[in-house]
């Protein structure tokens, strides 16, 4: 069986491609990065690290790699063959990689009736839903009823911490032990993967929302407020009481959203709550605040983890100001950040327009939506 990966970076390699091994796939990833591509190659395994108080390293082996700069033909002829494709590359990488991927996709429609599911791997809710949007742009009309008889293109939720790595092989990864992989089945076509690590549900949208509204949510908090505070890592931050009492805040705000919305147990919501919170003070790993607040231009975003749980908290609350998401999102449009472009971009924009005009261009919120008064408030705060 192949997989073609897009993305040969933290996750690709940390998870999807661990997973993909232990499900008996040769993976041939994808990626931009010459030297990565050259490495895998060269090695063609890598370890990964589970790192815990007893860390375990797990090999991954039958793997190779394609530079789709140099070589967008391998890329081209990988697709043709794959019995399975894969992306985690970053939301905003999706477009660029849809081309590409079309590309394949028209050629192998010519010759393989097999069908061929795409699963993007990534932290938003329909990310599969976007790369076939994407994709499509780049096919004729004609092309359309073989797209949609063979090429399925199931949304999935991923959830495993895995850090920027600092180690001496460049291949290694060092991940969080946890892990969940959950793909929506009604929209496979053919056969569904022989994938034991993951969960296949009817319905994803709860298993999506309510992993970027609580993890992701969560971790924003130690990223940006901690990043106010001078914090290096998440460990650190989380550590600090005034932290954990946002994280306590803005997620018992973002866990009334998901509840009341799909209905979930409280009590089990709140268990899954104080997990995640563990999992953000695993001493094993080292993640530095600037990744998980990496891209706040994005992570402001109407649907994304901050923006959404927050007008859905006033919604179902009948308007209760989610004070702790607020500084959570005050702390995030105050990011500062100088390698990190979005970061930069973002404080271009408040400069020109102010934090009004910003919440309507970045996260599509009025100038009289509620939450933008309580959001108003908690920035005057910071000044
Ligand atoms: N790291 C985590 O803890 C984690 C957990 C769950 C989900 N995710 C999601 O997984 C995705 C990837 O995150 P990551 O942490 O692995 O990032 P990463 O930066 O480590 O990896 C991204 C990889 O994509 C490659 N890439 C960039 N442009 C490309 C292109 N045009 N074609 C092919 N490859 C390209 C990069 O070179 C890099 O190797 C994101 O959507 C992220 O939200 C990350
Ligand atoms: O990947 P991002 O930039 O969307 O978010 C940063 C982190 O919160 C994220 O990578 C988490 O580590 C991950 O989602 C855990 O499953």
């Amino acid at each position: 069986m192949l997989a073609v990966h897009f993305g040969a970076g933290n996750i690709g390699r940390g998870f999807i491609g661990l997973l993909l091994n232990q499900a008996n796939y040769h993976t041939t990833f994808v990626d931009v990065n010459a030297a990565t591509v050259e490495e895998i190659n060269k090695k063609q395994q890598y370890n990964v690290v589970l790192a815990a108080e007893e860390s375990e390293t797990v090999t991954v082996k039958n793997v190779s790699a394609i530079n789709s700069i140099a070589d967008p033909d391998k890329v081209i002829e990988a697709i043709r063959e794959a019995d399975l494709i894969t992306t985690a590359v970053g939301p905003n990488i999706l477009a660029i990689i849809s081309e590409l991927i079309a590309k394949g996709l028209s050629e192998r429609a010519k010759t393989n009736k097999k069908p061929l599911n795409l699963i993007a791997c990534e932290n938003m809710v329909g990310g599969s839903d976007l790369l076939k949007e994407k994709v499509y742009s780049h096919i004729t009309e004609a092309e359309h009823n073989a797209f949609d008889e063979l090429y399925g293109f199931p949304n999935a939720a991923v959830d495993r911490i895995v850090p920027n790595q600092v180690n001496e092989d460049p291949l290694e990864v060092s991940v969080e032990p946890y892990f969940e992989w959950v793909v929506e089945e009604p929209a496979f076509k053919g056969e569904v993967p022989a994938i034991n690590s993951v969960t296949y549900v009817e319905d994803l949208k709860p298993y999506i929302e309510r992993k970027l509204f609580t993890v992701n949510t969560g971790h924003a908090v130690p990223a940006y407020i901690g990043r106010q505070m001078g914090y290096k890592t998440i460990n650190e931050a989380m550590h600090d009481e005034k932290v954990q009492e946002i994280i306590k805040g803005a997620l018992a705000e973002s866990g009334e959203a998901v509840i009341q919305t799909y209905d979930f147990d409280r009590a089990e919501h709140q268990e899954y709550i104080d997990k995640i919170i563990g999992r953000f003070m695993n001493p094993y790993i080292s993640d530095d605040v600037t990744r998980v607040a990496r891209g706040p231009i994005r992570k402001l975003g109407a649907n994304d983890r901050l923006i959404r749980p927050a007008s859905v908290y006033m919604e179902v609350t009948g308007g209760k100001e989610p004070t702790y998401l607020a500084k959570t999102i005050a702390a995030a449009l105050n990011y500062k950040f100088d390698e990190d472009k979005e970061a930069v971009e973002l404080q271009q924009i408040i400069a020109d327009n102010g934090i009004v005009k910003t919440l309507e261009k970045v996260s599509g919120l009025a100038a009289d939506h509620p939450l933008t008064g309580v959001i108003l408030r908690e920035v005057e705060g910071l000044e």
